[in-house]
């Protein structure tokens, strides 16, 4: 019989480490909502004792989601664990997934612990999280990078504590295909109640190689479930991407010959989400949801796939979730056609009035540009999700720039019901735009990042601009669409200020006279 593979989704969590990709939590419980739609097993929605926001975004999702298993992951203590479990009460279905490091290295050097202390550690972490659910995941973290005889160790001495799924990680992206899978066969073939656990691998991509690590982990050492995120997202150079194994599983099921419950159909949605929400853009030659997977642009190639599209498609691209829009929308259109396209792009707005919002952004976006596509859709949406509760809003803004001289900006936004006019120059019309509002907030912040993106092609598409500033020690996204992309490039800067905004600091702010 087909084995399952289990697809556990770290992009809530994980995926959240990729410096700059911080979320909020109504849209960390929006990216869930999807994943539930991708229909994977497992969503690694957090780390509840990491803060307060990813406890109540944890809690929110394990209220919301209710097909796949909700999980939190937790440090080897009673506290970490104590505070997952809290964050998951909610939940139909809930995993807690606790690690410790066993790498001679990281034993030493970070835990400052010896190998005895972190063995007898991870025993009572798993014994502790026994008291809160019977589905619990182990991770030796740095695992690949640890002594062999001492993982099998802790390995037996945890599965029998309880640990239902046992995760091994290659943490710092350094091993190779054949040497993790064996790595993976070793384990399992020596520790003798390894059959009573449900073996997993979580590999990071520094070495380019997390997708082939992990594959290896399922072929050659008979792992059955893959940790992933969408788009690849993940600490560092991030982690193996879901929708490439998912693609590499089904494809290729003469050789893998496993099962995968994933809708795929659902695959390029939760991409396009996950980077706007991030700001992260997708590189065009990415595999399966890069805007090129699927597009052929050399005569030869073009004929054959007029003739027959599998001399050069391995995957049909509808598969995977590329729309072939049949309705087109633009300023004719009615608000059935529109409800229906956010129904197919795996939308749900909760209530009439945000429907009806939508709808109206959609008419005034439809008035400057002919033709509405899907990602000016999920645009529209995700860019005023928040709005309500933003405490700077944009209004209007006009700007001059001619060759020789400095640009100039004006903007307006406003704060609750108080409205902002400030004007400032700058070395271009963004600079001049950004200046003009830094010299109202005076939020002091540092720009890391600033870059702009053609959400669909052609000039009159929207710009996707995103914005990264740091402050304090964190680090913010704040992503702004508009077909100007100076305006595009105020929003995005006041949506990073509102990611940064301290709510102590309301009275300060509601001073500023204009
Ligand atoms: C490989 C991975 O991806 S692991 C997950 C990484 N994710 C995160 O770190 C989430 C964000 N982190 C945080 O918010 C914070 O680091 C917290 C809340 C988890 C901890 O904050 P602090 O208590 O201030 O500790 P800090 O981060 O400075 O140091 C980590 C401490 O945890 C200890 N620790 C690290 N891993 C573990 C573990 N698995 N089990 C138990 N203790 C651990 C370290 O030894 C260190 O202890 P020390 O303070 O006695 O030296
Ligand atoms: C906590 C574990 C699973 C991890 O993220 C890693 O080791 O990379």
């Amino acid at each position: 019989m087909t084995d399952k593979l289990i697809i556990f989704d770290t992009t809530l969590r994980d995926g959240e480490q990729s410096p700059g990709a911080s979320m909020t939590r109504d849209e960390k419980v929006r990216i869930a909502r999807q994943l539930e739609r991708l229909k994977v097993d497992v969503i690694e929605a957090g780390f509840a004792a990491s803060s307060d926001g990813d406890f109540a975004a944890i809690s929110a999702i394990a209220q919301v989601i209710k097909d796949s298993t909700v999980c939190s992951l937790a440090r080897a203590n009673e506290k970490d664990i104590g505070r997952a479990a809290e964050a998951l009460k909610a939940a139909n279905s809930k995993r807690i997934h606790t690690f410790i490091a066993t790498s001679p290295l990281h034993m030493e050097k970070k835990l400052r612990m010896t190998p005895d202390q972190v063995f007898e550690q991870a025993k009572a972490a798993v014994r502790f999280a026994r008291n809160h659910t019977n589905d619990i995941e182990f991770s030796p973290e740095d695992g690949y990078r640890s002594e062999v005889d001492f993982l099998c160790r802790v390995i037996e001495a945890v599965i029998a504590e309880g640990a239902t799924t046992i995760n091994v990680p290659d943490t710092v992206g350094y091993a190779v295909p054949e040497l993790y899978g064996n790595f993976i066969k070793t384990l399992r073939e020596r520790i003798p109640n390894s059959d009573k656990a449900v073996w997993s691998v979580h590999c990071h991509n520094d070495l380019g190689m997390g997708v082939a690590n992990s594959l290896a982990g399922v072929k050659i050492g008979g792992a059955r479930q893959i940790e992933c995120t969408i788009n690849g997202l993940g600490e560092r150079a991030g982690n193996t991407s879901l929708e490439e194994v998912v693609m590499a599983i089904k494809t290729r099921k003469d050789y893998f010959d496993l099962a995968v419950g994933i809708d795929t159909t659902q695959i390029v949605p939760a991409s396009k989400m996950v980077s706007q929400i991030t700001g992260f853009v997708v590189q065009p030659n990415k595999a399966v949801v890069g805007a090129n997977a699927f597009a052929h642009a050399s005569g030869i190639h073009q004929d054959g796939v007029l003739k027959a599209r599998d001399t050069y498609e391995i995957m049909r691209a509808e598969d995977v979730g590329w729309a072939a829009n049949k309705i087109v929308l633009g300023k004719l259109s009615g608000r059935n056609a529109f409800k229906q396209r956010l129904q197919e792009l795996g939308i749900e707005l909760e209530t009439e009035t945000e429907l009806n919002d939508a709808f109206s952004r959609f008419k005034a976006l439809a008035d400057q540009k002919a033709e509405i596509f899907d990602e000016d859709i999920t645009a529209i949406v995700g860019n005023n999700a928040e709005e309500a509760s933003d405490y700077y809003r944009f209004v209007s803004l006009s700007q001059r720039s001619e060759t020789g001289e400095r640009p100039f900006s004006k903007v307006i936004f406003k704060s609750g019901k108080e409205e902002f006019v400030s004007e400032a120059e700058g070395n271009g019309p963004v600079d001049a735009t950004l200046n003009a509002i830094e010299s109202k907030v005076k939020s002091g912040a540092e720009q890391l990042l600033y870059s702009v993106n053609a959400i669909t092609t052609g000039t009159e598409s929207q710009g996707e601009v995103t914005v990264r500033l740091a402050k304090g020690g964190r680090i913010v996204n704040g992503v702004g669409t508009d077909p100007d992309i100076v305006a595009a490039s105020a929003k995005a800067y006041l949506a990073a200020l509102n990611k940064l905004h301290d709510p102590s600091q309301h009275k300060l702010n509601a001073q500023m006279t204009v």
